[in-house]
């Protein structure tokens, strides 16, 4: 205890009232706040609170009542500690007892704050797999945060990301420096100007557009055979040659570029440097979005990533003035000739829409790579990895695409997406690796409208985060034939299941489906084929754990893979 000494050295000591006023002002304070979305703006918030304490310790204690530097501060201290306790028990109080969510099932330290999910998800970032946990202990609706659910159920899919849902989606997308229009397709939360945007992203990626496109994902494609042949009957990495693939072939498409990963066998830095960084960037941002906002604005706390968009940056430079003197050379009736041209394109033609600012073309261009290469390149490795574990399935895969290759005078090699693009049996493997391996393994959140949201027997309240589960729901047991057949790899399933119907929702559904579902198709149809075509059933290598790889992928929102030695025989 301070002696009467040390007090007065100290100066008065604030009143019981003005403490109770303090830890009541702390309790006011998180109702005045509570009905608002604040996400975005705990920086700011933060940022005037700490000015408030300074202004307090200066302005007050030693301006007004004559204290000396440490003993104001000392003050202003202890009397923030009185206004945050109040916050603090409030919020804590609330979110236990009162909250909308109170009556959903969950464990308690999830219920009071995120920091649960965020030691979850850093814990083996596999927080698929803890989700998992937490729905067969708690149910089918599970309370995972203060105000997020968890829903287990096929009939919360149409409801929460159909074509007709009122969802929209969570603060979460729009995590990230910048105003209303600094954001990207994916970042967008309006669905108007989501519309309008993704419109232009459509054109870059339609059938028309694909067909351009061909050509060089088989190139591609070609080179990554090369590779297989160059080491055949030797053990290879096929994680780090698929993400090779997947990145060589959007840098392509998407910019005209070459990360020429394929043929240097080297990783690109810029893709290193935001390798460096996804795993921080996804256990921070996946529970916090705000405080992915700070690191991101912070110089040094996320330097590869910043690299990173940096380099999105100039490479879009380069594109538009490559596209504008295109045009300028009189070409300016021919298709733009990659993604991101399509979308130069709408903002030279004046289109709505199209994006504006520097950064939101920063934005998209990161969202381009991010997008189209980690997750294709994951279906491609983790689809090898099953048929290394299902010879039975590579011999059906192999009988049909020699059969489509030797169909209509073919000569029984040359591989194109035509001569392949209706053998049933490849989509069947790409849809049943996306099943039980999908890309996004935590799924997609959403916010409840005003309403609230019935599914089933069930009313969830409105401004609550939702999301089905993508890794759980496609492994369900009610939905996918019993306990055994749910976690077995079986393609045929799918010749009387339809992707729409089932409990499916690798590409999401509805305003926010993946507008580069057919370019990852064809990416993965032609890679498959050719492979299927050239070499024997690819077998693990000696002394490499399968479960190992099998259990050990890890939920950086898209899914990341261990390495994956394989041994590649030519037929
Ligand atoms: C097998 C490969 C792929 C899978 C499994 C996949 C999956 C997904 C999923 C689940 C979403 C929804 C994300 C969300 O709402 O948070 C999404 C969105 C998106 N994907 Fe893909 N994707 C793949 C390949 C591609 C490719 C090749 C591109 C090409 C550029 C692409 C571009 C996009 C874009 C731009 C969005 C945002 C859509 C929007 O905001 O409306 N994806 N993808």
């Amino acid at each position: 205890m301070a002696s009467a000494h040390t007090v007065a050295a100290a100066g008065p000591w604030p009143s019981s009232t003005l403490l109770t006023t303090l830890f009541v002002a702390g309790v006011g304070s998180h109702h005045l706040i509570r009905p608002y979305e604040i996400d975005n703006y705990v920086i700011s918030l933060g940022s005037a609170y700490l000015a408030t304490l300074a202004a307090t310790s200066l302005g007050y204690f030693q301006t007004i009542a004559g204290l000396d530097a440490w003993t104001a501060a000392s003050h202003t201290f202890a009397l923030s500690c009185v206004f945050n306790a109040g916050l603090v028990s409030s919020i804590l109080i609330y979110r236990a007892f009162f909250h909308r969510l109170h009556r959903f099932p969950g464990p308690f330290a999830a219920k009071v704050s995120r920091v649960y999910a965020a030691r979850a998800s850093a814990d083996k970032l596999q927080m698929h797999l803890e989700s998992q946990r937490m729905h067969e202990q708690y149910g089918d609706f599970v309370r995972t945060g203060p105000r997020h659910l968890s829903i287990l159920r096929s009939s919360a899919i149409p409801a929460i990301y159909g074509p007709a849902t009122k969802c929209v989606r969570s603060p979460w997308y729009a995590a990230t420096p910048g105003g209303l229009n600094d954001l990207s397709l994916l970042q967008l939360r309006d669905p108007e100007a989501h519309k309008r945007r993704k419109k232009h992203w459509e054109r870059g990626l339609s059938f028309k557009a694909l067909n351009s496109y061909e050509p060089r994902v088989r190139a591609k494609a070609d080179l990554l055979l090369e590779r297989l042949a160059e080491n055949a009957g030797k053990p290879i990495d096929m994680t780090m040659y698929g993400m090779f693939y997947g990145f060589d072939v959007m840098s392509e498409v998407g910019f005209s570029k070459d990360f020429n990963m394929l043929k240097s066998e080297k990783e690109h830095p810029a893709i290193m440097a935001l390798h460096s960084s996804l795993t921080i960037l996804s256990v921070v941002g996946g529970s916090q979005p705000w405080l992915l906002g700070m690191m991101i604005r912070i110089p040094g706390a996320s330097a590869g990533y910043q690299k990173f968009i940096e380099w999105c940056g100039d490479e879009l430079q380069a594109r538009k003035a490559a596209y504008k003197k295109e045009r300028a050379n009189s070409l300016q009736d021919q298709d733009p000739s990659d993604v991101v041209s399509w979308l130069i394109k709408a903002e030279e033609d004046g289109e709505k829409g199209a994006p504006g600012s520097h950064l939101s073309w920063q934005e998209e261009a990161r969202l381009l790579i991010v997008a189209g290469s980690d997750t294709t390149s994951t279906v491609l490795t983790n689809t090898l990895y099953f048929l290394a574990s299902n010879p039975g399935c590579y011999q059906k895969l192999q009988d049909q695409v020699d059969a489509a290759l030797k169909a209509e005078g073919g000569d029984g090699t040359t591989v194109s997406h035509e001569k392949i693009k209706d053998v049933a049996y490849l989509d069947w493997l790409i849809q049943e690796t996306l099943r039980l391996k999908p890309a996004v393994p935590g799924g997609v959140t959403r916010l409840t409208p005003p309403e609230g949201l019935q599914i089933d027997e069930v009313h969830i309240p409105g401004d609550i985060i939702v999301v089905v589960p993508m890794h759980s729901i496609q492994r369900d047991p009610r939905y996918w034939g019993g306990k055994e057949d749910a976690v077995s790899y079986r393609p045929e399933r799918w010749e009387d299941l339809s992707t729409e119907k089932a409990p499916w929702m690798a590409f999401n559904r509805g305003a926010g489906v993946c507008p580069g579902k057919n370019l990852a198709f064809m990416e993965l149809r032609l890679v498959l084929a050719k492979i299927a075509s050239r070499f024997e059933v690819p077998r693990f290598a000696p002394g490499f754990d399968p479960q190992a790889f099998d259990h050990g992928s890890e939920d950086r929102f898209t899914m990341h893979l261990p390495e994956l030695h394989l041994v590649f025989t030519e037929r």
